[in-house]
């Protein structure tokens, strides 16, 4: 039986006001395509349950919106301007989903309630490409999922359906242009995805992405060729296996409409590769590329490479160091259709970590920014936390591999190199749950990557003030309330689970849930190294070395524990629990109060909700509210865990004579 599901940001409620609806009388759009067909369906959709308006087809002369192709007026194929004038409305892009964009725009203008009079608008996307990561499996399971089942797969079939295009809507209306529906981890059934077998489905799924801009990818797996076409090994430089793929790519580009390209997770976690067969990363990505390169596909590569066979004996391996040592050589050797994908930090989608110094290390490569939404070390979506601060502190990093332009966001932007395959991509947290995200207020960070990916100028209050308004209307402290949830929520979660970079402490496997040395003598290289002295991993140069991995400037600030940012000093240092931190107090003492506060915020963003129980839905109260509940409660085992680990580690009682176990 298929699942109910609701609208998310896209459920308009009926306007309180009636300011704008002389704007929507009739519509005019002068594109043919298909998107310019759903630009001019989702206004219509819209004005009508907004605003109450039916809005017909009209001429160029008589309607009140005119959705208009202007060829060559700078915007770009994604970019829009809207402007209004004397009751008229007009989205102007030099492409069909710069039209859709503006529409969404508009609606986002609507559902906040903000006139439109007079307005003038220009926005061109931040990055090129915007996507998502769906890390789902072929039996309906996700990786890392935390809001249902698969809506993309169920018992080894793709599913096409009213959700499919429910999802699209919501994907495209905050500028999401490219999605990747499989796991990376590419096994079984899902090998066989670029096979014959489900060409008919991912036809029609294509088909319903791409009237809403969005081009579908499949990730794949290296290993294919003998899989699937019984050859007797996958070497990238062996003709027969470069014949193997340039024949699949004819024929998926063949048949799926906007088909944009192969994921590829190589030589990772277990992951086949190049490797096997003594060739690079870059011979491996240069040999599918090539495969794709006269469709204009892409071949998006991750560098999420690393040694998971450490022994915690040894002190000098680095896994912070392997995505640099792996890639930084390849710097230049890549074909122009290839992109690096990067994840935010060395380690791995942690509460906090360093950016990762691939990024102003490679020059001459493509690259992308990979973050998780799914918030897999991050509370699980159970626990609210607003990760939108975090990211945008990521791209305005600077990386100093300029004197200027050298920002994060500078470089999937485009604008350091100049290179236009790059981006801005998220591990999706989306499932067949009723509201999509499981918690509701989750859903903000699946709106707010698309808007940032969209537009990076955008503040993280403002995308968070956006989403609230859409989805549950503007009403002051509605406002008010739930944007002090959202960002308190990131800092409040890092205080009470695992702060000053140090990360993990979670239960092995599931990563829910403190467990301090559950991956502390386990072969996945991240460890705190803690004894009764101190805590902290020795990544200065006389550590392992992996601060010397950024330009001078960023290394000489977390290579010394005296310069190192403190939210980052137990990442780069192994430091001894009566340093005295900059603002006066111990390290362990640091550690007995952040754990308190974490704690007891967690409860405070409870009672907040607690008190809008009149202004929200009610199924949404109760769903938002049951899982605070279980965040308040979780957030005390995190804090006395914690604190009664280090209390008895170190043996020095807190200064405020608080309970500890
Ligand atoms: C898809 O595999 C994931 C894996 O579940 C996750 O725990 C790990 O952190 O990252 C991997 C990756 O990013 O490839």
């Amino acid at each position: 039986m298929e699942k109910k599901y609701e609208k998310a940001w896209l459920s308009y409620r009926r306007s309180r006001n009636a300011q704008n609806t002389g704007h929507f009388g009739s519509v005019f759009t002068n594109g043919t395509g298909v998107v310019a067909e759903t630009a001019v369906s989702e206004l219509q959709g819209a004005a009508k349950e907004l605003l109450g308006c039916h809005m017909e087809r009209g001429s160029w002369e008589e309607a009140s919106v005119r959705l208009i192709l202007e060829p060559n007026c700078g915007l770009g194929e994604e970019g829009y301007e809207i402007r209004e004038s004397a009751g008229r409305l007009t989205v102007a892009s030099e492409g069909e989903r710069g039209l859709l964009y503006g529409v969404f725009a508009c609606i986002r203008l609507l559902q906040g309630e903000k006139p439109l009079e007079g307005l003038s608008v220009r926005k061109i996307p931040s990055a090129p490409l915007r996507m998502l990561n769906h890390w789902d499996n072929m039996d309906g399971s996700i990786e890392r999922g935390y809001s249902g089942d698969s809506f993309f797969f169920r018992e080894d079939k793709v599913l096409v359906d009213d959700r499919t295009r429910a999802y699209a809507r919501l994907a495209s209306s905050v500028g999401i242009n490219a999605v990747v529906i499989n796991n990376v981890n590419v096994k079984g059934s899902a090998t066989r995805l670029i096979e014959d077998d489900y060409s008919r489905e991912l036809e029609a799924m294509s088909e319903i992405f791409a009237g809403y801009g969005i081009a579908l990818y499949l990730s794949i797996n290296f290993a294919a060729p003998m899989e699937l076409g019984g050859h007797e090994s996958a070497d990238p430089c062996d003709p027969q296996v470069q014949q193997w793929w340039k024949e699949k790519a004819a024929d998926l580009y063949g048949r799926l409409p906007g088909f944009g390209g192969f994921l590829v997770k190589a030589d990772s976690e277990g992951r086949p590769g190049p490797f096997t067969y003594g060739r690079t990363h870059a011979e491996g990505a240069n040999m599918l590329a090539d495969a794709v390169a006269s469709y204009g596909g892409r071949i998006i590569w991750r560098c999420f490479v690393y040694n998971c066979q450490q022994d915690w004996r040894d002190k000098k391996t680095d896994r912070a160091k392997s995505g640099y040592d792996n890639f930084m050589p390849l710097d230049g050797k890549f074909r122009d259709n290839v992109i690096l994908q990067i994840k935010n930090g060395p380690m791995d989608f942690q509460v906090r970590e360093p950016v990762s110094p691939l990024f102003g290390g490679l020059e001459h490569t493509n690259s992308m920014l990979e973050v998780q939404i799914a918030q897999e070390y991050t509370g699980q979506q159970r626990h609210v936390c607003y990760l939108l601060p975090m990211f945008k502190q990521v791209l305005e990093f600077k990386t100093c591999c300029r004197e200027d332009h050298d920002r994060v966001r500078d470089i999937v932007t485009g604008r350091t190199f100049g290179q236009t395959n790059c981006g801005i991509v998220a591990v999706a947290n989306t499932g067949d749950d009723e509201n999509w995200t499981g918690h509701d207020l989750a859903a903000a960070n699946l709106f707010g990557f698309g808007r940032l990916s969209f537009d990076m100028d955008l503040s993280v209050e403002e995308i968070a003030e956006e989403w609230i308004a859409c989805t549950f209307g503007n009403d002051p402290e509605i406002m008010e309330k739930i944007s002090k949830i959202l960002m308190m929520s990131w800092p409040t979660y890092e205080k009470y689970t695992s702060p000053l970079g140090i990360g993990w402490m979670v239960n092995p496997g599931y990563h829910y849930g403190p467990n301090v040395d559950g991956y502390e003598y386990d072969r996945w290289g991240t460890y705190h190294r803690a004894d009764h002295k101190g805590i902290g991993v020795d990544r200065s140069p006389t550590g392992t070395g992996y601060s010397e991995q950024y330009r001078r400037q960023n290394a000489d600030m977390y290579g010394k524990r005296e310069n190192c940012p403190e939210e980052l000093l137990l990442f780069f240092h192994h430091i001894p629990y009566d340093y005295r931190l900059s603002i006066g107090k111990t390290l362990i003492q640091h550690i007995y109060d952040t754990h308190f506060e974490g704690a007891s915020e967690a409860k405070e963003m409870l009672d907040i909700w607690n008190s809008l129980e009149s202004k929200v839905p009610e199924t949404v109260f109760e769903r938002v509210q049951k899982r605070m509940e279980h965040q308040a409660s979780h957030a005390e085992e995190w804090r006395d865990q914690i604190n009664t680990y280090f209390y008895r580690k170190s043996m020095i009682p807190d200064e405020q004579g608080r309970k500890i176990y």
